[in-house]
């Protein structure tokens, strides 16, 4: 096993280990590598889950609880008014205040649908996602569109948001075309110069933005989300759901309430939310 696949089990096995109860009855599970190994985590746990189910991200991530041998359970047939307990997922980028880039895997959309319906988001990733900000090495923002309006989504991205290069995903090498999301939609793969955190700009004493100084997470991530024909962005950001709850707000929180990183040198390093826990 190589080292970052041996990052991504740790992580894993101690983000289960530490996020995942008996009495829990729903659980999100994310799309990607490194959920892999949390389902193996959570399989090894010999916890009997004939009581529990299973809310998926997309096509692989229901293949991975099927084959576990646990109970799926479509996102639209979870009971009214109920929230998941927890849901694991992967990152492709994580900064200091735990906003994430997602969608490498293109299912960014039922992923943020399983995040903002879950009390708590706990995220697994190897040391190569930690960075101070986002869009450091990870260099693009996934945007699923809908595929009549790509055209004018790209235009808009350059001409109005500054996005330098915007890309539509390539499909496989077997089919000739776009990639295809598990809704049928398109995937641009938007660049920015590197994401300014909330506190960056508290520290300028200004309201958002845009420019010489880069974009604001959220403030960019509203922003894309506002063109028509954007169906999700693939920036994870504002609250966690442990902090909406606590405020009295049952569904929203995008953030994860903790990240569990698989360091190179065999640790584990946990970062938590900081604020009303
Ligand atoms: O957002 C995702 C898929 O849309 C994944 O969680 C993200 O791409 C991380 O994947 P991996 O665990 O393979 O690094």
């Amino acid at each position: 096993m190589s080292a970052i696949e041996a990052a991504k089990k740790l992580a894993a096995t101690k983000a289960v280990a530490e996020n995942f109860h008996p009495e829990y009855r729903y659980i999100g599970i994310g799309s990607g590598t490194t959920i892999v190994y949390v389902v193996e985590a959570i399989k090894d746990l010999g916890i009997p889950t004939d009581q529990m189910s299973f809310v998926p991200t997309g096509y692989q991530s229901r293949q991975l609880i099927i084959k576990a041998g646990f109970k799926p359970l479509t996102f639209d047939s979870i009971p009214p008014d109920t929230l998941l307990d927890v849901c694991f997922d992967g990152a492709d980028e994580v900064d200091e205040e735990l906003n994430c880039i997602k969608g490498g895997g293109a299912c960014l959309h039922q992923e943020k649908l399983v995040a903002t319906h879950s009390k708590k988001f706990v995220c697994v990733a190897d040391y190569r996602k930690l960075q101070r900000r986002l869009l450091t090495e990870w260099k693009t923002i996934p945007i699923e569109v809908e595929p009549l309006a790509i055209n004018s989504v790209v235009a808009q991205l350059i001409n109005e948001l500054g996005s330098l290069g915007p890309r539509v995903r390539d499909g496989t090498q077997d089919k000739a075309g776009p990639a295809k999301t598990d809704q049928g939609n398109f995937i641009v793969d938007a660049p920015f110069a590197p994401l300014l955190l909330a506190s960056d700009v508290a520290a300028q004493g200004s309201g958002f933005i845009q420019g010489k100084t880069g974009w604001e997470v959220t403030a960019l991530a509203t922003r894309i989300k506002c063109i028509e024909g954007v169906l999700s962005v693939g920036i994870f950001s504002g609250e966690n759901g442990e902090h909406a709850l606590a405020r009295g707000i049952k569904m929203g929180g995008q953030k994860p309430s903790v990240v569990y990183f698989g360091m190179a040198d065999g640790s584990v390093t946990v970062k938590r939310a900081s604020g009303v826990l």
